[in-house]
């Protein structure tokens, strides 16, 4: 619990002098609130509003925080714990402060630790508040209701996700707050919810509970029985009240946000949970935005049902956004494929890669924009040097309607503008549906690129209220404001020499301080030349310095003309940025399509380079591909070292002459041929081809599949005290319970983690079980050469191995996969590469002669197998084709 818990768990080390009252005062419960000053007791009724949250409390040019949360600051950001007086009777307090300009630095690291930070800003001018000056909530910042630019990451959303459970059933609402997306859905699975959340990786959870803890926010890791267990606990979890989570509330919120009537138009309508959780979520944005109203997108329904489902386990064995070994982007595929030149491109293209389609026309809508650009390699590249001039319009666009872009954000947004019409113009004569999409240039946008760029200067600085913000000739006020300015300005610099002459004194100055603002100098020994309109104001060892009249009239002026001069600017730029501001949603639909388009530049880049093909996708069971390859292996290695392998699956393979199709491949082959490589190459090129990719391949027809499961090796799960074999067991299971005869499975190693006959026994019925009861795609990459067996006995299994060559003192691997099983298993003499003793080698063989010879596994395994009762049958039915209990007899039963 961020303000609290923290604080309280572990205190930080502490500076001798300040540990009597940080002891003392290490709450602010722990003082009298009457014995306060006026401020402190502000600070703490404000703390009583957040105690969730950190309070940083603006005084003068820092943030300060006082009591418990100064201490946790100043441990978090390794700052000086320090104190102030709080009042007469209460002597010091602990105090951390951060200065105002280093404000966005300091809140980024506290809300990556999971805090979330109420900023107490001063809402009235100090130079003209009376007694205390006015100080207010201006926005609550929270790890997932960021905006500001230097806190995000610019290719990740950053989702605050919303979730409600009811029995089995949930409902989830997610929104970017910096992009405006904000999306709802719901399901009648936990699992499902829970590889959604981790799909999305949110920045922060909303969940809804009853008291206490109303408002806590659990870090990630911490343990809270008000969580349901379905919940995954790597995230930042905040607790929140029931009441916007009701039925009725959320509706309202919903169509009072969106000026609805009904939600009918937002398609969540007949989806209670979806619109909970979506008004649960508006509520929080509503309650931390404060004055910073981020313009959320209308929301919009979406259902799992429409992408391919990628589980959690999946996502980590292909190594989809990052790598399984180290969490790296380099070496995942999004690595292998980013070729993206705008950071809203590389957003989209992470998504894409995380949701591909079902749809074959989704799917062959991209396809047709890539082979467009594939084909037109001018069109392609000069559109790539376009879109790199764009910037990021998604997350511009949300600060200018939250009110905090500054003035570089906007002239960001009138080049960004200004050059829509260029990619219009190169996009003219596209025929593909995404190059189409940028034909149209709304004449708004480009209207306010002109204004904008007629108002702003180039170069505007970070600051709002100093100035220098606007264009001479853009307000007639302004330009007379500035014109007295340069006049008054203009009539000082000359008065030192107008004045040396009227005087005759040659050494007079006309000089500038703080205290006394602009003055005539001059020495002592001539002062009684001073004419009689000269009003000494101070008298120094050498010199006196005299004011004039005019001259301080001048100076107000200069001075008051500056601010009017600031105050009018600001007021212009306000203005601009709310016309901005209204255009969120045309700027956002007009982002998307630029995204688009980038994600697919890249990938017709990446498909030419990488020599990739246009997958044929129809609604068939087929997975043929011809001489595929692994599309991050073969960025890795040397060109033309990568060994491409065909596979087919749902369908005969091309060069055979069979008449069932295989669904299941039994892979074999010594370590390290390339067995986890080739499963990896099926599952990512399927998946790129659903995600309208290219493929790296020679040719490719792949039906739509509805999952990809893979179980790749295993890791101890020690966090949840699960050992390697249950871990394995347990995403077997739910392989088993959820795939389809329209799924992709790919298993390497399954019943490694227990003994030979247990592993066997399980990896057997696992594949038979695929095989003939769920007739999924599967292949099955293992090491227990047994399995070979099953292709004599299932018509729709087929054995493939990976090939080695074998010479007197090493292995060659050759990487091929071709038909037929492995009939030699090389961990023995892979032992023997890697320098175990010649002793213990030779004691290997010995052993393993011995077991072959005893084992009735192993007799299977010699060919020497009894012969299935029944003759091989090819049906469509395969689950009346095959009695698995008569293959008993394979082990010898008799
Ligand atoms: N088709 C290929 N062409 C070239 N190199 C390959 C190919 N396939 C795999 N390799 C290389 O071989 C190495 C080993 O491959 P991989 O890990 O897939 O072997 P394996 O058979 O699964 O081994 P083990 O059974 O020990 O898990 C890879 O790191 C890769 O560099």
């Amino acid at each position: 619990m961020p303000g609290s818990s923290p604080s309280a768990d572990s205190p930080p080390p502490i500076p001798e002098r300040l540990a009597k009252h940080t002891v003392r005062y290490a709450d602010h419960h722990s003082v009298n609130w009457d014995d306060l000053t006026p401020m402190m007791r502000h600070y703490v009724e404000m703390k009583e509003q957040y105690p969730h949250a950190l309070v940083l409390y603006r005084v003068g040019d820092f943030f300060e925080t006082f009591f418990q949360d100064a201490i946790a600051i100043a441990r978090e950001l390794e700052l000086v714990l320090t104190s102030k007086e709080a009042g007469k009777q209460i002597g010091r307090v602990p105090l951390a402060g951060i200065p105002h300009h280093a404000l966005d630095r300091y809140c980024t690291l506290l809300v990556e630790r999971g805090y979330a930070i109420a900023i107490c800003d001063q809402v009235e001018d100090p130079a003209v508040a009376q007694g205390l000056v006015k100080r207010e909530v201006t926005r609550v910042i929270t790890p997932g209701t960021v905006i500001e630019e230097g806190m995000l990451s610019a290719s990740q959303n950053n989702f605050l996700a919303s979730v409600v459970v009811a029995g089995h059933h949930w409902g989830m609402a997610h929104a970017d707050v910096s992009t405006g997306e904000f999306l709802t859905t719901q399901g009648e699975d936990l699992d499902q919810l829970c590889q959604e959340l981790l799909r999305l990786q949110p920045a922060e959870v909303l969940f809804p509970v009853d008291a206490p803890n109303l408002g806590a926010m659990l870090r990630p890791g911490d343990q809270s029985d008000q969580l349901p267990d379905c919940l995954p606990r790597q995230f930042c979890y905040t607790l929140r009240p029931q009441g916007p989570y009701s039925q009725s509330e959320a509706r309202q919120r919903l169509l009072q946000r969106f000026r609805l009537r009904s939600l009918e138009g937002l398609g969540c309508d007949h989806l209670p949970l979806a619109v909970r959780a979506a008004g649960g979520l508006l509520h929080y944005v509503e309650e931390t935005q404060k004055t910073v109203q981020a313009p959320l997108q209308p929301l919009c329904t979406y259902t799992l049902a429409a992408y391919l489902v990628i589980d959690h386990q999946t996502r980590r064995n292909l190594e989809i956004t990052q790598t399984a070994r180290d969490g790296t982007y380099n070496g995942s595929l999004l690595w292998a494929l980013d070729r993206t030149v705008t950071a809203m491109g590389g957003r989209t293209l992470r998504r894409w890669l995380l949701q591909p389609l079902l749809d074959v026309k989704g799917i062959q809508q991209r396809q047709s924009t890539i082979v467009e650009l594939l084909q037109d390699g001018n069109l392609r590249q000069m559109l790539q040097h376009k879109l790199k001039q764009i910037y990021d319009l998604e997350r511009l666009a949300g600060r200018a309607g939250s009110g905090t872009a500054n003035a570089r954000d906007l002239v960001a947004l009138a080049d960004s503008f200004l050059r829509l019409p260029d990619l219009a113009a190169l996009a003219e004569k596209a025929t593909s549906p995404y190059l189409q999409a940028l034909q149209y240039v709304p004449p708004e946008l480009e209207q306010l690129g002109q204004t904008l760029r007629s108002h702003l200067v180039e170069t505007p600085p970070l600051y709002l209220t100093e100035g220098h913000l606007i264009r001479d000739g853009v307000n007639a006020q302004l330009d007379t404001l500035r014109q007295q300015a340069v006049d008054d300005q203009k009539w000082i610099a000359e008065l030192e020499p107008a004045e040396r002459q009227r005087t005759g004194i040659s050494t007079l100055k006309v000089g500038f301080n703080k205290a006394f603002g602009y003055y005539i100098s001059i020495s002592r020994a001539r002062a009684d030349q001073a004419p009689d309109d000269y009003i000494r104001k101070q008298t120094l060892t050498n010199e006196e310095r005299y004011i004039t009249p005019e001259l301080k009239e001048r100076e107000t002026r200069v001075f008051n003309i500056e601010s009017e001069i600031n105050a009018l600017e600001y007021e212009i730029f306000n203005r601009l940025r709310e016309q901005v501001g209204e255009q969120v949603e045309l700027i956002r639909k007009v982002a998307s399509a630029v995204a688009a388009a980038d994600v697919l530049c890249g990938l017709a880049e990446v498909a030419i380079f990488q020599g990739y093909c246009c997958p044929e996708m129809d609604e068939s069971r087929a997975i043929a591909v011809t001489e595929g390859r692994h599309p991050v292996v073969e960025q890795l290695l040397p060109a033309g070292f990568f060994v491409p392998n065909s596979n087919y699956m749902g369908t005969i393979p091309t060069d055979r002459d069979a008449d069932h199709p295989q669904d299941l491949i039994i892979l074999t082959g010594p370590n390290a041929s390339g067995k986890s490589c080739y499963l990896r190459q099926v599952g990512l090129i399927q998946l790129m081809a659903q995600m309208g990719s290219f493929v790296p391949a020679k040719g490719a027809r792949l039906g739509v599949c509805d999952r990809i499961f893979t179980r790749v090796g295993a890791v101890d799960d020690l966090a949840s005290g699960q050992s390697t074999f249950m871990v394995e067991m347990n995403e077997t299971a739910n392989i088993l319970n959820h795939a389809t005869p329209r799924s992709l499975v790919l298993l390497d190693e399954i019943g490694r983690g227990t003994a030979t006959f247990d592993g066997l026994s399980i990896a057997w019925a696992v594949a038979e079980h695929l095989a003939v009861e769920i007739e999924a795609r599967t292949i099955f990459a293992t090491h227990y050469h047994e399995l070979n067996e099953l292709a004599a006995l299932i018509p729709n299994v087929a054995n493939y191995q990976v090939t080695v060559k074998e010479m007197p003192d090493q292995i060659i691997f050759l990487h091929q996969v071709q038909p037929g099983g492995a009939d030699k298993s090389y961990g023995i003499e892979a032992g023997r590469l890697a320098g175990l003793p010649t002793s213990v080698i030779q004691r290997a063989r010995d052993v393993m002669r011995e077991i072959e010879r005893n084992s009735t596994i192993a007799v299977g395994l010699r060919g020497e197998a009894p012969q299935p009762s029944k003759p091989r049958r090819r049906s469509k039915d395969l689950a009346g084709a095959y009695d698995p209990s008569e293959q008993l007899d394979l082990f010898g039963r008799p």
